[in-house]
């Protein structure tokens, strides 16, 4: 490639950066990664430059990733269908198992592998790893599914730290050792609270929270934490979109200042977000 042909980064955008630069400078970024959003190779790419930039900018992103939909499909491999109650997997200890090989074993290692491609050091961490998410059983009706006590941030901090992205899988442990499938959404709501992370944002596969007004469904702007329990009971919020409205509720209750809902469908949608001030998905407020 002749000099000529190399494209030039513009100055002026990177000169708009540094409003944004400065906020986030050393920040924790908490990105939950839904396996919704996980569509297609290219896409994965994008969410990982994403990610990697963020990093080599000064920011301390943090990885919560989900794998719903992987689960499910090796589930149906050895013939068994799922069942989820408000957005929950009911979860036996065969559903255990393959939960657990598909997140930290196949997703999470999936993804720090791209991470570590970049030059940046990754590393994936499931919650009986250094403590890191203490759980108990939720309900017994949903089995091996947890309810997070305790989410210990030592382990991420020093970690962060040390300069590592960590890419945090959703199983609980308590201190009997047994281990539990957490929904991802409620641990990045948690870990971010712990993290004392400004911004949270979940990337998933659709624009964000929907309305249907009219003939058609449309995105809501902005959702306050007191309308949840509305929008639920009337049937607007269903399935998966129910432990993520909780999730990111009990963050912006517990001091998260930002926390956003996203379309990961979108190219290089976790920079739009970040470098500025117009979100087009949901902003969940209090
Ligand atoms: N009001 C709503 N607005 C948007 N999505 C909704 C709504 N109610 C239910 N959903 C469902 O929630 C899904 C997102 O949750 P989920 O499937 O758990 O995604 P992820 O894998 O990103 O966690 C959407 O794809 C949609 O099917
Ligand atoms: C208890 C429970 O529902 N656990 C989830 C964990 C994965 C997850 O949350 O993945 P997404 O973010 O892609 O939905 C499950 O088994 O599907």
């Amino acid at each position: 490639m002749s000099r000529t042909d190399q494209k030039k980064v513009n100055p002026e955008m990177l000169v708009e950066m540094i409003p944004f630069l400065r906020r986030y400078h050393k920040k924790v970024i908490l990105i939950k990664y839904g396996g919704n959003a996980m569509v297609n190779d290219e896409l994965k790419k994008q969410v990982i430059e994403d990610i990697v930039l963020m990093k080599y900018m000064g920011m301390y992103p943090v990885v919560i990733h989900g794998g719903g939909p992987e689960i499910t499909s090796m589930l149906e491999l050895i013939g068994k269908k799922s069942t989820f109650v408000e957005g929950l997997r009911v979860t036996d200890k065969e559903t255990m198992t393959v939960s657990e090989m598909v997140l930290s074993g196949k997703i999470a290692k999936d993804l720090v592998a791209r991470i570590s491609s970049y030059g940046i050091k990754s590393i994936g961490l499931s919650g009986q790893d250094g403590g890191l998410i203490v759980a108990e059983q939720k309900n017994p009706e949903l089995g091996y599914v947890g309810e997070i006590k305790k989410i210990n941030s030592e382990l991420i901090n020093k970690l962060l730290n040390e300069d590592f992205i960590p890419v945090i899988s959703s199983i609980g442990c308590d201190e009997n050792g047994n281990r539990y499938n957490i929904n991802a959404d409620e641990a990045a709501g948690k870990i971010a609270i712990e993290l004392n992370a400004p911004v949270q944002i979940m990337l998933t596969n659709i624009q964000g929270v929907m309305k249907s007004q009219g003939d058609e469904m449309k995105v809501i702007p902005r959702i306050n934490v007191k309308e949840i329990d509305v929008y639920i009971k009337d049937g607007v919020i269903t399935g998966g979109m129910i432990p993520k409205v909780k999730g990111c509720a009990e963050s912006v209750m517990k001091g998260v200042e930002k926390v956003y809902i996203i379309d990961g469908r979108k190219s290089h949608s976790l920079l739009s977000e970040i470098f500025s001030d117009l979100h087009e998905g949901t902003v969940i407020h209090k």
